[in-house]
């Protein structure tokens, strides 16, 4: 632990030799001046924590000014060093003046050397103190510039893309609260990552939580915080999450999966914009953005009493409605080829490509898993490809039936699609069977495929 070094100034000699004598053996470091000129050059030579100085220099001078001049100097170069002035003069108002300038305390002489001690250890920890928040603070605003660095690219040049992109560009400058919905793997935490890198808010964090995954228990004290001793594993001081996010992005993912008793004490906290860590009573101002995502339908699980309206009315000022990725098109290919580039970079192969069948295969294909999918499809693919082009047969993927997408989640045109391409693959080229198993004719079947663009 630091003792410190102390820098004292003063025209008399023979204070400088006594405090010296007295500080030296109790500090790291301590030099003496007895002219102030030499203040700036020694600060910005050697590091000190204190400045210990007198108020009144030239003879027959004693209003004090030249030592509130050189304070002034002192804390407007080095905001962190604590400076103590010393004066043979108890004037209360020159004392309570350099204190608001900035002073940390104020010395009469003759001092109590038991005093001036204690004075100057406690003005030296404040230093200290000082420091350490600086250096935290250029340690944290580096750590938020290569956090923040780490951006994925959103891939996809579909109209269904350049219109969400197009109201992420309009609502991320705004604080509103936003709620991103889509099926699982439709890039909702990437178009929330976009929405903070777009706001006012990119130099600070977006702080993920994903509601799905944080117990009942562990709820309160992983959004909210603790106090140390708060329970039984509560060993130290904790920050939530919504303190940690405080002046920047909040971003709860699977909201639709919160029971139905922690929304209220999340509602609470929105609302009142401030937390209580558990074991506090000091409840603490958050200045959050929040974004919310989900891939249920939380009107219909508010019909059925299983999320609360007021919530939802809380965090869907904006609503964003991410597509599914079989519902933009070439995309699909456009994707396609960037993960295969991705991929064979990574895993050290020359240059890939689809061939049309295999095209063909993904284009049809309903991705219920959506891009995450795709992107394991890829790389399955490009680690057990044998030659530079990828075909049909490289990709596999699951059948049409019997996926495990939850049907309450399909849309009934997303349904009869499906219904269609799997009646269309059990009679392959024949789609007068085809339209025979559906219930269907034949010309309603080949405007269906139209509409669908199957086949
Ligand atoms: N347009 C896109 N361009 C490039 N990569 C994408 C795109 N959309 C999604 N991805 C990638 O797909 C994966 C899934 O995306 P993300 O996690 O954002 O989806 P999600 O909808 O939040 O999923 P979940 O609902 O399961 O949490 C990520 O690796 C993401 O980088």
């Amino acid at each position: 632990m630091p003792k410190g070094n102390i820098l004292i100034v003063d025209d008399n000699k023979s204070v400088l030799s006594a405090l010296e004598i007295l500080l030296m053996p109790e500090f790291d470091r301590v030099h003496c001046l007895s002219n102030p000129n030499l203040i700036t050059t020694e600060l910005r030579k050697n590091s000190y924590q204190l400045v210990l100085l007198d108020m009144n220099f030239k003879a027959g001078v004693n209003t004090g000014n030249e030592g509130i001049f050189w304070l002034n100097q002192i804390k407007e170069n080095h905001p962190e060093i604590s400076v103590v002035l010393i004066t043979a003069y108890g004037d209360v108002e020159l004392a309570v003046k350099a204190l608001k300038l900035g002073a940390t305390d104020f010395i009469l002489k003759p001092w109590d050397n038991t005093k001036l001690l204690a004075t100057i250890r406690s003005a030296i920890q404040l230093s200290l103190s000082r420091e350490e928040v600086k250096h935290l603070r250029l340690k944290e605003k580096e750590l938020k510039k290569v956090i923040n660095r780490d951006e994925k690219f959103i891939i996809g040049s579909s109209p269904e893309l350049m219109h969400i992109l197009k109201i992420v560009r309009k609502v991320a400058k705004t604080d509103t609260n936003i709620l991103i919905t889509g099926e699982n793997g439709t890039g909702k935490e990437l178009i929330a990552r976009e929405i903070h890198r777009l706001s006012m808010r990119k130099e600070e964090m977006l702080v993920g939580v994903d509601m799905g995954a944080v117990s009942e228990s562990l709820f309160e004290s992983e959004l909210f915080g603790h106090v140390k001793g708060a329970f039984t594993d509560a060993r130290e001081n904790r920050a939530g999450k919504f303190e940690v996010a405080n002046k920047g992005t909040l971003f709860l993912d699977e909201i639709g999966n919160l029971s139905f008793h922690l929304q209220a004490k999340l509602l609470a906290a929105i609302q009142n914009r401030e937390v209580t860590r558990i074991g506090s009573n000091q409840p603490v101002p958050v200045d959050i953005r929040l974004v919310c995502a989900t891939n249920k339908k939380l009107p219909e699980l508010v019909e059925k009493g299983l999320f609360r309206e007021d919530l939802l009315y809380r965090i869907n000022t904006i609503q964003i409605e991410v597509p599914p990725l079989r519902d933009r098109g070439n995309d699909i290919l456009v994707l396609a080829d960037f993960f295969l580039k991705k991929y064979a970079y990574k895993y050290d192969k020359t240059a890939l490509k689809l061939n049309n069948q295999a095209q063909d295969k993904l284009l049809k294909y309903h991705w219920p898993g959506n891009i995450r999918e795709l992107e394991h499809s890829i790389e399955k693919a490009v680690i057990l490809s044998e030659n530079n082009i990828l075909k049909a047969d490289d990709f596999f993927l699951r059948p049409v039936t019997g996926h495990k997408t939850d049907p309450d989640c399909l849309r009934l045109e997303e349904m009869e699609k499906r219904l269609i391409q799997t009646a269309l693959d059990k009679n392959p080229g024949n789609v007068s069977a085809a339209a025979d198993q559906l219930g269907i004719t034949r010309q309603t079947l080949y405007n269906k495929m139209k509409k669908f663009r199957i086949g």
